[in-house]
Parts: C-alpha cells; sequence; structure tokens
C-alpha cells in the first residue's frame, strides 16, 4: 500500500522531550512544570516522573539506530524549552543545544528528516513561577525568544516545525480539569492560557519567516472526530458546540481570525471568554503552512444542559484501545476531509497515531497484533482521504518508543518498542515495529 502514497511522502515516528529524554536535572537543563508536577504527591500514576524516562538523552544513537532499522525518512521531536534555556528566557545552555546539535546531525547522516516541536507542554518552571506561566500575554514575547533562538541554532538543518502540540490540552487539560501541569481548575482561566498559547503561536510563526527562509511551519492540534449520540436536533447542536471547543477553537481560529461564534457568545454569555486585545487575532492567524492532525478516536456527544458545553460524552460500542478510546479509523479520514476543506486547504501532516495495548513479553517479544490491525486501518484511511483529494504529506506513528504517558506514567504503553523498565530500559522491538518496517520496505 505504501507505494500509492505520493513520492516524497513522510513516514516517521513521534515523540516529546519529556516523555522519552530523562537527564532531567543534568548538564545545565532547568526544571519544567512537568519536573513540579511528577513530583507532587497523587498527580501522576504510581509517583512516575520524567527524571529518567527512556534516557533518551544518553541513548538516542542507539534509538535512532532502530529508526534507520525500521525505514522512517522522518521523526517528529521536541525540544525541551528548559533544556536550551535553563529559565526559560536570557542565556544559552550550550550542554541542552550540543545535545540537540547531535541528534539533528546524526537524524540527517542516516537520511531522517527533523520535524520539530517547539512546544509539546514542558514550560521551563521559572516562567511559572515569575509570570504565571500561560497565564501572562507576556508570554507571547518570551516564546518568541525562545523561537527565534532555536530556528538560529537548528533552522539551518531543520525544515520542518511546529509551534505547538495541542493547545487543547496544555489548555484545557492542565488549566480547566487539572490533570496536566501546572494542575489548574478554572474555565475562564483556561480560555486566557488557550488565547496566550494561540498569541505565542502567531508570534513564533513571525520569528520564522525572519530566520529560515527556506522551511515550513504549522500547528498540531488535538484531532478528534466528534459526532453525535442520536440524530435528534438536540444531540446534533451539542455535538457542534462540542466540536466547536475541541477542535474549531484551535483550527477554525488561526485560520478566520475569530473563535467560534457559537461557543464564544456561550463563554462571553458566562463572563468567561479570553480579554482580547487590539491586534490579538491579527497575529493569532499570522498565515502557516500546514496542519498537524493528532487523530486517535473519536468522541459521541449527546445533549446535557447542566454543563456549559450543553453536552456530555457517551460511551460508544466500538472496540477500545487501554486508554478506553474507541478504535474509528473512519473518522481519520473524515476529520483529514474536513480539515483541509474548512480550514484554509493547507497541506496536512498526521503529526501522531497509534494506541495503547496492554503490551505483555512473553518469550521475550510483544504480539501486539491489535496495535498491527489499527495501524493498517488508520493507514488505510489516510489513503482514502489522499484518493478524496486531501493534500496529506505525512504520517507520524506515536509512538517510537513506550514513554512517559503524562498522568498515567509508564503505566501506558503506545511504543513500537517495548521498553523494558525493570530491565535497564532496554528496547524490544514489538509486533508492530517490523509490521511497519515490512510496510516501509514494500513497494
Ligand atoms: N494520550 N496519549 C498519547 C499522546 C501523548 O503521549 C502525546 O504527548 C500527546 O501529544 C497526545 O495525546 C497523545
Amino acid at each position: 500500500m505504501r507505494a500509492v502514497f505520493p513520492e516524497g511522502f513522510l513516514w516517521g515516528v513521534a515523540t516529546a522531550s519529556y516523555q522519552i529524554e530523562g537527564a532531567d536535572f543534568e548538564d545545565g537543563k532547568g526544571p519544567s512544570i512537568w519536573t513540579d508536577f511528577s513530583h507532587r504527591p497523587g498527580k501522576v500514576n504510581s509517583g512516575d516522573n520524567g527524571d529518567v524516562a527512556c534516557d533518551h538523552y544518553h541513548r538516542f544513537s542507539e534509538d535512532i539506530e532502530l529508526m534507520k532499522q525500521l525505514g522512517v525518512n522522518s521523526y517528529r521531536f521536541s525540544i525541551s524549552w528548559s533544556r536550551v534555556l535553563p529559565e526559560g528566557r536570557g542565556k544559552i545552555n550550550r550542554k541542552g543545544s550540543d545535545f540537540y546539535n547531535k541528534l539533528i546531525d546524526r537524524l540527517l547522516e542516516v537520511g531522517i528528516q527533523p520535524m520539530v516541536t517547539l512546544y509539546h507542554w514542558d514550560l521551563p518552571l521559572e516562567l511559572h513561577r515569575k509570570i504565571d506561566g500561560w497565564e501572562s500575554r507576556d508570554m507571547r514575547h518570551y516564546f518568541g525568544d525562545y523561537s527565534s533562538l532555536v530556528f538560529s541554532e537548528f533552522g539551518d538543518r531543520v525544515k520542518h516545525w511546529i509551534t505547538l502540540n495541542e493547545p487543547y490540552c496544555s489548555s484545557h487539560v492542565s488549566y480547566l480539569w487539572g490533570e496536566h501541569a501546572p494542575g489548574k481548575r478554572d474555565l475562564k482561566t483556561s480560555l486566557t492560557v488557550a488565547h496566550n498559547l494561540l498569541l505565542s503561536h502567531g508570534e513564533a510563526v513571525r520569528r520564522f519567516r525572519e530566520v529560515v527562509k527556506d522551511g515550513t511551519i504549522g500547528l498540531a492540534n488535538v484531532s478528534t472526530f466528534v459526532e453525535p449520540a442520536t440524530d435528534s436536533k438536540e444531540d446534533r447542536w451539542a455535538a457542534r458546540i462540542r466540536d466547536q471547543f475541541i477542535n474549531g477553537w484551535f483550527f477554525e481560529t488561526p485560520i478566520t481570525g475569530e473563535y467560534p461564534s457559537e461557543l464564544f457568545k456561550r463563554f462571553n454569555d458566562a463572563g468567561v471568554q479570553p480579554l482580547i486585545e487590539d491586534g490579538d487575532m491579527d497575529l493569532i492567524s499570522t498565515p502557516f503552512d500546514f496542519w498537524g492532525v493528532n487523530y486517535y478516536t473519536r468522541n459521541v456527544i449527546r445533549k446535557e444542559e447542566s454543563s456549559i458545553l450543553g453536552s456530555e460524552v457517551v460511551q460508544g460500542e466500538l472496540a477500545k484501545t487501554e486508554m478506553g478510546w474507541e478504535v474509528y479509523p473512519e473518522g481519520l479520514e473524515a476529520f483529514l476531509y474536513k480539515t483541509f476543506k474548512e480550514y484554509g486547504k493547507k497541506p496536512i501532516y498526521i503529526t501522531e497515531n497509534g494506541m495503547a495495548c496492554k503490551d505483555k513479553l512473553t518469550d521475550g517479544f510483544v504480539e501486539d497484533f491489535e496495535r498491527v490491525d489499527y495501524m493498517k486501518r488508520h493507514f488505510s484511511s489516510a489513503l482514502s482521504a489522499l484518493k478524496a483529494g486531501v493534500d496529506l504529506r505525512g504520517f507520524y506513528v506515536w509512538s517510537l518508543l513506550d514513554n512517559f504517558e503524562w498522568s498515567y506514567g509508564y503505566s501506558k504503553r503506545f511504543g513500537l518498542v517495548y521498553v523494558d523498565y525493570e530491565k535497564g530500559l532496554k528496547r524490544i522491538p514489538k509486533r508492530s515495529y517490523y509490521y511497519y518496517r515490512d510496510f516501509l520496505e514494500r513497494d
């Protein structure tokens, strides 16, 4: 099936700094909000943290060899802001930037194109403590300065960049539901944070245009296909509003320069809307080059008036992953088509897709057939979207390695490669790794 994808299509794997690197206190790295959050009792399953994680900081050569043997032509990873700027601003930490220089150089040596995410949730703790982090409008300046620094450092070799990973999560999961760092629980605050994140996205795009003349930059969003539980008018309306909250707020706004109107009115009437100053929406809608779609599942929605969103998520009847998410590849094709048609007809990369399985070592191997089936079905769905005219440019499987799954700690395994946390973080490719390798080898 691979041969029917366009020449130059990027087939990759994706990771994120705090989830795999470890060395959280090494070589001058500053703490992030996840360093602080993961060390707070009760915040992360089993008290897990990213102090060591997969020790990728020391084992990156071994991990790149795994990618080379896999046959991918691209690798999406994130830069730890506090590894290059320990306090989030000021003087660069050369040991930190040296790590990423070595990583990038080695990737290019073996013919793997880097796609770099500027921000994958690990905000420098100093910025959170000194200026209230993403609650502050000033963050767009600090994020812009950080972006300019890394564009200057790595932009000569890195040509595909992502400003933010899933601002939906770094606002609402972190500031509304409190499940992620810094663990706050207030809707008005989370909407303010979402606004400041989108301002920072726009600022980073403007800085990118000043520094990297031959690259592309995009935004990677949570991309959940939203469907009404029934065909009733009430459920269809509820699903529309929920779709605006999960998707439209971060896909529509950077294109139109306006928040989705029905939902914004609802927030405005409740007095929780973000404070919008002159020029904000122009900055947020600074033109960028591509969408990153992080697709995992769908949400089935029915009317429920007690919540400000007027809806609730209901359990669907399809088979579910270890995260309790339905396996719904049809939603990927539909989401890709809607994104392409309604959000600027931009090129799209599937920047994350994968599943958590109950992976068990049996005689030293993991037969993760469910993950193989999941990949087959989602590759097929991506191909259908391509055939329907979507300008799809790449597909990144989440994830190369089992890793630190945020508040779930190491209890959820998404990797193509099993990481044996009991035995020195040994890497053991699973059945799905070999499936992907053979898929990439075949014409
Ligand atoms: N949960 N889950 C798996 C995966 C998470 O590990 C990534 O860091 C996020 O970008 C996105 O939520 C997806």
